[in-house]
């Protein structure tokens, strides 16, 4: 199945909780020519020099949520200033989820200061003003808090063992706020895609709205 052709380079962002389905979402589109997919760089997060800060973050929020934020900000802004390889490139998560969901959930639950969280919006701010970051539509997988427990458990990420639904809640409010009721800016029209059906009819929620996906537009 060959890609429908943009006019131009196009970028789409998929977001979503952890365990939204962004990951067989890739997946399925990673078969179809002229697309470039990028995944989370989690390995990257796992080892920073033989440091395993996502490991730490879970372990010790408050002591290691701004080290290891951070540290994402930059291998997202890393991920966002490489050369696009094809027309297409579909990447999991943007910098702008980094911030808008993640760390502001962080700093509202207490796990991040007011000064750090200050010191990350400076940087962010800096980014923004200063790095060509292009997204073009934004595909927003929203998934049930209770979905997306269910098959985090069923994954077994060593990390992600313990993730109570409490925290997918926040984080399910947290994309809520920003994609659904725009309390952040959104950089690109957003396509909502409803994740909580079962794999093989995720797929059909796929190829119906390939066209959209694959033309970078919200028609
Ligand atoms: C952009 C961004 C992705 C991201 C992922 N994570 C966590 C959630 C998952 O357990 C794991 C892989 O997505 O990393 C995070 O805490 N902060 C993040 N910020």
């Amino acid at each position: 199945m060959t890609a429908l052709h943009p006019s131009r380079s196009i970028t789409v962002a998929i977001e979503g909780n952890i365990g939204s389905g962004k990951t067989t979402f890739l997946d399925h589109f990673s078969k179809t020519k002229g697309i470039e997919v990028i995944q989370e760089p989690v390995d990257m997060w796992r080892n920073v020099r033989g440091h395993n800060t996502l490991a730490l973050m879970y372990s010790d929020p408050k002591r290691w949520s701004f080290a290891f934020q951070s540290y994402v900000q930059l291998t997202m802004l890393d991920i966002h200033t490489r050369k696009q390889k094809s027309l297409i490139r579909m990447m999991e998560r943007s910098i702008y989820s980094a911030k808008y969901c993640f760390v502001e959930n962080m700093h509202e639950s207490g796990n991040m200061t007011d000064a750090e969280y200050v010191v990350l919006t400076e940087w962010f701010d800096w980014i923004l003003a200063n790095q060509k970051v292009q997204i073009d539509l934004i595909v927003y997988l929203k998934t049930s808090p209770e979905v997306c427990h269910q098959r985090i458990k069923q994954r077994c990420r060593e990390e992600e063992k313990a993730i109570p639904l409490d925290y997918l809640q926040a984080l399910h409010s947290a994309h809520e706020d920003w994609l659904t009721h725009k309390k952040f800016p959104t950089p690109a029209p957003v396509l909502v895609l409803n994740g909580d059906h079962n794999l093989s009819d995720m797929y059909s929620v796929f190829e119906k709205n390939r066209h959209k996906i694959l033309l970078g537009q919200n028609l």
